[in-house]
């Protein structure tokens, strides 16, 4: 068999008919031409017996070109006629899947009679990611193939399944493990002549269940409550009741509605940008014009992290669940135990979550997991990630000593959320080897990896640290090194605008079912509590914002000129630590409680802080919380980019998305504003800063005002606007 690029319609008599395109960028036209024109070929070629469609080089297809969903003046064939060509082809057709079916790509095999699939193939309709539904009748096939919870599962989710699950479902009828198009072929030869009634799925009806209709209701309540304004979720769950409803036609006319209204929705438009945002990110540039292209990583064979926190605890998890090995390690005993114990709990948690991948952990053998109080073990390691208290002075130690342990080529990673990256470094011998990698909390969980260059970091490094996020399944954005980085530095303004939202009039829990309802995971309150108020309490009194460092007659509410508001300070000075404590902005059922209710204290607290400080309480609504909160973060992105500090605001979004909860169904806060319209965001930054001339964060930036000044140019082209790159990028 002749073997071309995209998916291949071969005969299994002597013809063989084979289209061109590239599997993982998604069907083009001339692949989907080149399928019709095969399929048709082989129906009317009577030494023809059977057809067979494969992918190219080891995989299936990737679905739809998602690019094209974009291109107005799309011409040509279209996927679902073609997957209706295949089902009613009058000779039996077997897909053979590897590597990937998804998308367009499954519904391809769905329209085949016959599927075989290579054991390490994955299937998924991952439509849904996207901000759409399977739109080539895959919504009314698959519920008719493995009965509606299964499909609804996957469809709501667009989560991928393994080849032994889809044989399980019922989704393939075979799995084999050697070469599956040979196997293709086989069955597609024994199976000649047999009817192919059975085996046209749109002639199945959909198995039924004792209660479909409320099957159905509790599915669309349950992505409703899941999905947080996300539309897609919900539309599937509508395309799969039709198919339970409707006969097969009427279906595929109600799933086609359902697309079309998700296409126009601007959620699609968003969630595909998010798509394309995170892989663009992969390629980074640095100082003195190194990028990806030209840099090669160093292997990661071992690991180190320093310091058992919350942050060093999740940062060994994945370390393990990423198969590298690692040595903890602790300044003491005591503080060593205690970090042992809590790492082995998410371990055997996360082992447990695995299920038959847990052999694989293996983290009772100490050449995988050892723990320590001796630095002298991290002499051969290829990484050392520092991950103890925000504490410069501490911090300079850790380097000194590890730049006279490890070995030269070492990278040493510091896990600070905010510090100078150069100042740390300047505690080595070798700075070109340090580099920030911020991870976020739970990091075994958050998808985020924050790599800080530092004046001197090498490309080796930045690639090395790009390398580390990859293999800890990690999305890893390179950003420039100024105080709190990009992600930290945009929430300051935001948390701020919350908190002068109190001190105005507001409670925690309307500002943070404003921007809940907005679509973030938590608000701000609900975060700062989760993350702990003393951490920022530290901070500030270490810049000498709060303590006993502030001169004596500083204004209450004013440092250095601007607005400051101590209300955080004095929740810390009463012992109001957040979620730890079991009470913060809210209160908890106990210390370490994870339920909030509002907090008549908080209440009280407030009306006494406004009293004191002659502050009349207005009602402030939601569309002031919404802009003062967001406009803020957006400001300050604009900043960061006019500095060089981000290579463009894909890379804001990517690490809004990943790291800080912003729903993705809006694209991230740079794609956000442009969706709102920059000119909009600037005069509503105009209004709230001359309310408050007092607060900079409202001011708005120079390059947001000269963005607008140049017309409003879409996001693509906002960094050729920047009259000068920066010198970082
Ligand atoms: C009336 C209505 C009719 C409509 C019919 C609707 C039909 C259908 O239901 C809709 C779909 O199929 S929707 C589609 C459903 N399918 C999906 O959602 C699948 C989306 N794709 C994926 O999940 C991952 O890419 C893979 C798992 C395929 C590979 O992961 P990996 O090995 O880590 O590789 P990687 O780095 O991720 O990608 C490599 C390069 O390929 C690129 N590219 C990939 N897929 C693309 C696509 N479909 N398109 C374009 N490009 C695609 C990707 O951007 C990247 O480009 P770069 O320039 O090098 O940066």
């Amino acid at each position: 068999m002749r073997r071309g690029r995209g998916l291949h319609a071969a005969g299994a008599g002597p013809e063989r008919y084979q289209g061109y395109g590239r599997g993982l960028r998604g069907i083009s036209l001339a692949v989907l031409q080149a399928l019709e024109d095969g399929l048709e070929k082989a129906d009317a070629d009577p030494s023809v017996k059977a057809v067979m469609i494969c992918g190219e080089n080891g995989k299936f297809s990737a679905g739809a070109d998602i690019r094209g969903f974009s291109s107005p003046n799309r011409q040509g064939p279209s996927l679902a006629a073609l997957v209706s060509l295949i089902e009613s082809s009058k000779k039996p057709v077997v897909a053979a899947i590897e590597g990937i079916a998804l998308g367009g790509g499954l519904e391809v095999a769905l329209g085949c009679h016959y599927r075989v699939a290579h054991v390490k193939a994955r299937m998924g309709l991952p439509e849904v990611t996207l901000g759409l539904l399977p739109g080539a009748e895959g919504t009314q096939r698959l519920p008719r193939l493995i009965g509606v919870p299964a499909a609804l599962d996957m469809i709501t989710t667009g989560k991928h399944i393994s080849a032994h699950e889809a044989l399980k479902l019922g989704l393939v009828d075979e799995v084999v493990e050697a070469n599956t198009v040979e196997a293709a072929m086989h069955l597609a030869n024994q199976v000649i002549g047999q009817p192919l009634g059975p085996r046209r799925l749109s002639l199945r009806p959909v198995p039924p269940l004792p209660d479909t209709d409320g099957f159905l209701r509790a599915a669309r309540l349950r992505v409703r409550e899941r999905a947080r304004g996300c539309l897609a979720p919900e539309l599937c769950v509508q395309a799969v009741r039709a198919a339970t409803e409707l006969p097969f036609s009427a279906g595929v006319r109600r799933e086609r509605e359902l697309f079309v209204e998700l296409l126009s929705s601007g959620q699609a438009r968003a969630l595909q940008y998010a798509f394309f945002a995170e892989r663009a990110v992969r390629r980074w540039s640095a100082p003195g014009g190194a990028a990806s292209h030209g840099a090669a990583p160093r292997p990661l064979r071992s690991a180190a992290v320093i310091g058992l926190g919350t942050m060093g605890r999740g940062i060994v998890t994945c370390l393990v669940k990423a198969n590298i090995p690692v040595v903890a390690l602790e300044q003491n005993l005591e503080y060593l135990n205690v970090g042992r114990k809590a790492v082995m709990l998410l371990l055997e948690r996360e082992a447990k979550k695995m299920e038959q991948d847990a052999q694989a952990l293996d983290f009772h053998n100490p050449a995988r997991l050892q723990f320590t109080v001796d630095f002298d073990l991290l002499r051969d390691v290829d990484l050392v990630i520092e991950a103890v208290f925000e504490d410069m002075a501490l911090k300079k130690e850790i380097f000194h000593k590890l730049s006279r342990i490890c070995k030269p080529e070492a990278l040493l990673c510091t896990n600070t959320s905010a510090l100078d990256i150069d100042e740390i470094a300047s505690a080595t011998s070798r700075p070109e080897q340090v580099i920030g990698t911020h991870f976020f909390s739970p990091a075994h969980v958050m998808r985020l990896l924050e790599i800080i260059y530092g004046r001197h970091t090498s490309p080796t490094a930045i690639a090395t640290a790009m390398q580390l996020a990859r293999a800890l399944r990690k999305v890893g954005v390179v950003v420039g090194n100024c105080f709190g980085f990009v992600g930290n530095r945009m929430m300051f303004p935001y948390v701020e605008q919350a908190v002068f939202l109190l001190e105005e009039g507001s409670r925690p829990e309307e500002v943070d079912q404003v921007l809940e309802d907005f679509g973030f995971k938590i608000g701000p309150f609900r975060m700062s509590d989760l993350a702990g108020l003393d951490v920022g309490w530290r901070s500030r009194q270490g810049q000498g914002l709060t303590g006993p460092s502030v001169p004596a007659g500083t204004p209450a509410r004013q440092r250095l000129g601007r607005r400051y508001s101590p209300l955080p300070d004095l929740l810390c000075e009463s012992g109001r630590f957040g979620q730890k404590s079991g009470t913060g902005w809210y209160r908890y059922e106990r210390a370490g409680g994870r339920t909030a209710t509002p907090d008549p204290g908080v209440h009280s607290l407030l009306a006494q802080y406004r009293h004191t400080h002659g502050i009349r309480p207005r009602h402030i609504d939601q569309e002031e919380i919404l802009e003062r909160c967001l406009f803020a973060l957006i400001n300050e992105g604009f900043a960061i980019l006019a500095e060089g500090i981000a290579a463009g605001p894909e890379h804001l979004d990517v690490i809004y998305i990943n790291g800080y909860g912003w729903p993705r169904h809006r694209g991230g806060p740079m794609f956000y504003a442009a969706t709102v319209g920059l000119p909009r965001v600037l005069a509503r930054l105009q209004h709230h800063s001359q309310a408050h001339p007092d607060v900079p964060g409202l001011r708005p930036s120079a390059f947001l005002e000269k963005l607008v000044a140049m017309g409003n140019p879409p996001l693509k082209e906002w960094m050729s606007y920047l009259s000068q790159q920066s010198p970082r990028l």
